[in-house]
Formats: C-alpha cells, structure tokens, sequence
C-alpha cells in the first residue's frame, strides 16, 4: 500500500462495498500489515472514535483494514462469529470496516465485576478464577508475558489478512504507574514499532498542556513514534486556534494533523460511558426510566430507546438516594450487571424493590434483560463465587424463576420470534452469561430462539398478570420490528420506526466524510507507510 493510494479518497457505490466484504471476508490474500496506532492524552479524548472513522474511511476506498485493541476494560461487549466476546467499540469498528467481529480484533478484555477484580477474557474466552490464576501468575510480569503473547499472536493473524490494522490504545500513554508492562499503549507500540498519532480533546481545556505534558512524560524513543497528533471536538473559529496551533507544531516539532469538529449530535455507541443524551423529547409520550447499577453491562441495549422522538428516557443511578420521590416512568427497566448480587443489593439498599412493586400497582410495566432478569427472581446462587463471594440471594420475587451462576459462560448471537400481548415479531439479539435460569412454574416464555448452532429454544419469562417481563437477550430493541412490540405491550402504541443500524451506518459514513475533510489524509497516508513494521512474530 503506498500513501497514495492510502490519501486517495473516494465512496465506494454498493457494488464496491459488496467487493469490500467478499475481500474483507476471506483474509488469506497479500497484505502488507501496516500498523497504525492511535493514542489519547485522556480517556474519552476520541480515540474510539477517530478510529472508527478512519476505519470506515479506507475500507471505503476498498482497503483491508481491520482494528484492533490489544486490551480493552469494559462492560460494554459484543459477541462475535467465532464465539467469543469482545468490546463493543472495536466489534463497531469492525463494522466500519464492513467486517463481522472477530476475537483478534480485541484479544484481551478486562470486565470488572468489583473496584480491584475483573474477568480475563483472553482472545474471546473467558478465564475462570482459577485458569487466570494459573494462567497470569502472581505477578504483573506474568500477566504481561502471557497477554502480550496472546496480542501479539491476534496481530500476526490479522497482520497476514490485512492491508491496515488501526489500533487504539487505551487511557493515556502517561500513565506513569502503569507504564511498567504496558500492553495497551507504548508498550505495545514499541513491542510492533508502529507509528502513533495522538489525540486530545479540546472540549475539556488544557488541550496544549495535555500534547506537550504527554509528551514530556515518555521516553525518547516514544516520542519518536509519536508522528503526529489530532486535536478533537473544537467548535468556534478556527482562526482564533491558529497561533496557537502554530505554537504548537514548533513546540513539539511534530505535526498537528487535523482538527476536528465537535460533533454535536454524534450517535455513536459508546465504548464504556454512559451516554445519557436522547433526542429532542417535545413530542415524547412514554416515560421510560433504566436503573443504572454500579456493575451495568450492556448499556448500549438502550441506544434504539434513547435516540427514539415518541420517548422520554431517563438513567436513574441505583445508588444514589430517592425513596419518596415520585418514578414518573411507564417502563421500567433493569438491565445486565456483571456483578447481579452486589447490584440487586445495592438496589434493595436504595427501596427500588419497594418502589418497583409500587409502580407494578399502579399499572406500570416492568423489564429485566440479562442481570436485570436474573434479580427479578426468587433467587441467584453463586456457589462456586463466580462473580465474588460464594452465596446465595434473594430475587426480587417478581418472576418465576431461579438462577444459578456457573463458570460456563454463555455467548451466543441468536435469532427468533417475540410473542407478546397477542402480537409476534421477528428479533435478533445476543448473549452473554454465566448465570442459568430455571422458569417454576408454567409461565409463558415469549421468545422463540435460534442460536447459530442451530439449536432452537423457548427464553424468557412473563409474569402471569403479563406486566414483567424478562430476558437474557441483549440488543432486544434493535431490530425495528421487536422494539415497536415491547414498546406496544408496555403500553406505547404506533410508536415511531427507529432503526438503529441505519443511523449507525449513516453515522460512520458521516463520520468518515468528516475526517476526510478536517485532517491531512495525505500525511497521514506517509506516516502509516513510512514505518513498516518490524517482525515481531
Ligand atoms: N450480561 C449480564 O447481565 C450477565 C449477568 C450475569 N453477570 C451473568 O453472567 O449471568
């Protein structure tokens, strides 16, 4: 690839898009491996984003290219066609590439279930305790060893499939007490001897002392690599930024390639924050509250719901006082928890279990997806202390069922039939758990399901007065079909037609186009060939 044909930009029409996804899809061609990394002063300074568009920007000129993070600490994650699980942004990068999501695209990922612990998950699969144990040792250099190993082995994969791999660090470079064993930012980079480009939000303030002080804190040769930064979500006159713009370049004797606008009404999943924003609410008609837990998974379950004009959506943090303030929803919903037991905990702490019931009487409906089904139970067992402590607690007692966390863990996309109040639709969605369910007693099961084994099943529960309802699907509102009929029996009717990937897909293309004009496409065309990388396999 040279930076020619890296800087040449151009739409692809259908057709050529159909072209990219047979290329995409069957790796094993030439491919040069190009690496570039991007890294952010902050965390949240774009990085996800910057590499979503530049993904969807080549892989629009027909490119292979592929993302990656070598390791990424979320709660938000996607199932993938191999089986697997991985990070929400990098299965939405795959996207913009037009690639379904693979595990090496996000070969670690770290999903804390409490303030010092989390789950491993080492190329898709989940470690229990005591592989992790075995498998990292006591230390951090045996963590480091064997997760850079793992990155490193993804990379080379993708590195033989594609032309351009774009990777996103994670945090900051200058985190001076991570530094040691890095594998998610220089250490990686300098492990590959990629080319880095760095982002920073100007949004924030302190945007200068942001570049020069990460700067200052890395060592000569990280600064070497460091080819040039990227200065985001700025809004006003352009002009006005110029002298300092100027200082900058001469300051760091580096490049800025690019500033970018601030994209206001940007919808985009977020990689891990919750992203609170819906749109105009003038005209919404149906209140819908999600309960917040401090382990939430899976937020992004929300997104069809928050960006849809007839509803008015609201987060409420389950950890934050509010007996005796009036619910004002019509819906509520309970979603995933990496951590079920502390999180219904928290929540009963809080008198949500006696306000649910008080909205139940009044009429209102009630969801739980994933760990939100699971506390709407009679019980959840964790005897093998999958998600901390062994133990058992009380479900809420508003479903039939009982749950028992095994280290098995369940991930599988799936697709079915919805039958609710009379009405079915078709719906697609994903799963991703340990826990087990056991419906008692004869309760209807509104989801016929087919997962890609091909095995077909009957999920979820619905409480017999037909107000609660519960599932283990994750991305239940996304198709536009299923969302319309949940928001019918919780009592919306004729709700609007959202669709969700149509905004997505338009979002990345709109994001790409922004790039293509707001950063110097052709520099950063050299950069990326400039620095083949070293072998490293
Ligand atoms: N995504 C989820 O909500 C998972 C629920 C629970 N932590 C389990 O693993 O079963």
């Amino acid at each position: 690839m040279t930076a020619d044909n890296l800087s040449n930009q151009s739409k692809p029409s259908n057709q050529s898009k159909q072209s990219i996804q047979a290329k995409q899809g069957n790796g094993n061609q030439e491919a040069s491996g190009n690496i570039l990394m991007v890294q952010g002063t902050t965390s949240d300074a774009g990085k996800s984003t910057l590499v979503a568009g530049l993904c969807r920007y080549f892989a629009r000129q027909g490119r292979r290219v592929a993302p990656f993070k070598p390791q990424n600490m979320a709660l938000n994650s996607a199932v993938t066609l191999d089986g697997g699980e991985i990070g929400r942004a990098q299965a939405l990068q795959a996207e913009a590439c037009y690639l379904a999501p693979h595990t090496d695209f996000n070969p670690i990922l770290l999903k804390p279930n409490s303030d010092t612990s989390s789950q491993v998950i080492v190329q898709g699969k989940a470690l229990s305790h005591m592989e992790a144990q075995t498998y990292f040792g006591k230390d951090s250099q045996g963590y480091r060893t064997k997760a850079m190993a793992a990155v490193l082995d993804s990379l080379s994969r993708l590195e033989r499939q594609y032309e351009l791999i774009l990777v996103e660090g994670a945090g900051s470079p200058a985190e001076i007490n991570l530094r040691e064993g890095d594998i998610a930012n220089m250490g990686f980079a300098e492990a590959v001897d990629c080319p880095v480009i760095l982002i920073a939000d100007i949004d924030k303030g302190g945007v200068f002392a942001h570049i020069v002080g990460t700067l200052a804190l890395l060592s000569a040769s990280e600064q070497a690599r460091v080819r040039g930064v990227v200065i985001n979500r700025f809004r006003g006159d352009i002009s006005l930024l110029q002298p300092g713009l100027d200082w900058l370049e001469a300051k760091i004797d580096k490049p800025v390639l690019g500033v970018l606008p601030y994209l206001n009404d940007l919808r985009l999943e977020a990689e891990d924050a919750l992203d609170a924003r819906q749109v105009s609410t003038d005209n919404a008609r149906f209140r819908v509250l999600v309960l917040v837990f401090p382990r939430i998974s899976n937020h992004t379950d929300f997104d069809p719901l928050r960006l849809h004009p007839d509803i008015d959506f609201r987060y409420q943090q389950v950890n934050e006082a509010f007996e005796g303030q009036a619910i004002d929803a019509d819906l509520i919903i309970l979603p995933g928890s990496k951590s079920v037991r502390q999180d219904l905990a928290t929540m009963v702490a809080q008198g949500w279990d006696r306000a649910l019931k008080r909205h139940l009487r009044y009429g209102g409906k009630v969801i739980g997806i994933c760990g939100g089904y699971q506390m709407l139970g009679l019980a959840i067992e964790d005897p093998q202390g999958v998600e901390g402590e062994a133990g058992d607690s009380d479900g809420l007692g508003l479903l039939p069922i009982v749950t028992e966390l095994t280290s098995n863990k369940r991930l599988a996309q799936v697709k079915g039939t919805i039958k609710l109040a009379g009405e079915s639709a078709s719906i697609a969605g994903y799963e991703i758990h340990c826990g087990r369910s056991k419906v008692l007693s004869k309760a209807t099961k509104p989801l016929v399901l087919e997962s890609d084994e091909g095995n077909r099943f009957n999920e979820g529960c619905l409480s017999n007065d037909g107000q609660i309802f519960g599932s283990y699907l994750h991305g239940l509102f996304d198709s536009p079909e299923a969302c319309a009929l949940l928001l019918g029996w919780a009592g919306l009717s004729s709700a609007a037609t959202v669709d969700p990937e149509a905004i997505k897909q338009a979002q990345l293309d709109r994001l790409a186009d922004t790039l293509a004009e707001h950063l110097d496409m052709a520099r950063l065309g050299a950069i990326i060939t400039e620095m083949p990388p070293k072998a490293h396999k």
